[in-house]
């Protein structure tokens, strides 16, 4: 039989199906059929997912299927915040390295998808979905391993198909900073050439639905972000993020007051301010270059980071309620896309009963890119668990 029929009646066996998006050049793969179900809440589903699915992960993450940088995000249709008719949908996002528990790149990706899909198998509540036919509008609850994330997504008149003209934005989880000005001695064994002689760097900690070590470029020893030596400063951030992970001062930062799972530190964010491009209404901007995850290197501005940076702008007295800050990547500067546009909604806001916290607004652009449809011929050894090319070399 011909191929291109087999693959079409499905006698290759179950397909796993994605569509492939992009948010300022990041990838979302949206894995929407074909994924094991997941029982549980969802922080137990994440565990389900990185103890007994993590060869499928990597089936979809890494090559020869995807590569290095590549990102997804898995949906699940029942979960606590669903069953509570708080959500709409419930998602797992996965990288290089497992499983994440907040991603803003995605998420926009997320709100046009859940918006353009009727197919009630994918989306069962996609008939719930409310439509502000004032604005052009319609509202989407996420269920992300962090918590709810409210995504409104701009459509045509009738409220049937996204825009992609206008940005997507979502609200954050409870957002606060978790160290501020943190004095790192950075001992021999770690060190980077560009670091030079001294001998600790400052950083601060801060909360966006993930962990984010936030440090100046200068700090780490380079001259800034708009000319970049990627090899070295990928050098220093892996560098720091491995001593940063046994720091007993960052992990006294890292206790999160709702759930330990969430207790880990995801990224190091490079950090360059007053650079990159600055949309109309903005009182300012920043670029960041972020490492999380396997050494993974996000092309977008990362949307859980400049939730981070929010709270902690907003804790250090710079960034009032409501002011306009635009946050941009090496990505959205090459190509003049545009960065992610964020203000903070709401900062009279408890976690755990006493950290105070604020809500962040954040707005981008996500495109598709592709759909596919993946299988596993018996005796493919390579492609089985997938595989990253660096790995084979070490
Ligand atoms: O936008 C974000 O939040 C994400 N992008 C990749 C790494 C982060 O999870």
């Amino acid at each position: 039989m011909d191929i291109v029929q087999k693959f079409e009646n499905g006698s290759l066996g179950e397909p796993i199906k994605c569509i492939d998006m992009h948010t300022t050049g990041e990838p979302t793969r949206i894995i929407y059929s074909g994924f094991p179900r997941l029982q549980g809440t969802l922080l137990e589903q994440r565990d389900q997912a990185m103890t007994q699915y993590d060869h499928i992960r990597k089936r979809l993450m890494l090559e020869p299927r995807g590569h290095y940088d590549m990102y997804g995000a898995i949906l699940t249709q029942e979960t606590e915040l669903v069953q509570q008719g708080q959500a709409h949908i419930g998602t797992l996002f996965t990288h290089n390295g497992g499983f994440s528990t907040m991603c803003g790149h995605a998420t926009i990706a997320l709100g046009r998808f859940l918006v353009d899909t009727h197919d009630l198998k994918v989306f069962p509540k996609r008939k719930e979905l409310e439509f502000n036919p004032t604005t052009c509008e319609v509202a989407v609850n996420i269920h992300a391993p962090c918590g709810l994330v409210r995504v409104t997504v701009p459509t045509t008149a009738n409220g049937q198909e996204s825009d992609p003209s206008r940005p997507v934005s979502f609200l954050s989880t409870p957002a606060f900073a978790a160290g501020i000005d943190l004095k790192i001695p950075i001992p021999k064994e770690v060190r980077w050439p560009e670091l030079g002689d001294r001998e600790s760097i400052t950083l601060d900690i801060s909360y966006g639905g993930a962990y984010y070590a936030l440090v100046d470029a200068r700090e780490l020893g380079f001259s800034g972000l708009q000319k970049i030596d990627l090899a070295a400063i990928s050098n220093a951030a892996s560098k720091l993020k491995a001593y940063l992970m046994t720091h007993p001062l960052v992990s006294s930062a890292l206790q999160n007051p709702e759930d330990r799972r969430l207790s880990f530190l995801y990224s190091v964010m490079v950090v360059d301010r007053d650079v990159g491009s600055r949309p109309e209404g903005v009182n300012g901007t920043e670029t960041g270059l972020c490492f999380f995850a396997d050494d993974e290197i996000d092309r977008s501005p990362t949307g859980s980071c400049v939730t981070a940076r929010m709270a902690l702008a907003h804790a250090k007295k710079l960034r009032p309620v409501g002011q306009k800050w635009a946050y941009n990547s090496i990505i959205s500067n090459h190509f003049d896309t545009g960065a992610f546009v964020a203000s903070i909604v709401d900062d009279n806001v408890r976690v755990g009963g006493s950290k105070e916290a604020v809500i962040v607004r954040v707005e981008g652009k996500a495109y598709y890119t592709g759909t596919s449809n993946f299988i596993l011929e018996e005796g493919d050894l390579a492609s089985a668990t997938g595989f990253t090319l660096k790995e084979c070399v070490q």
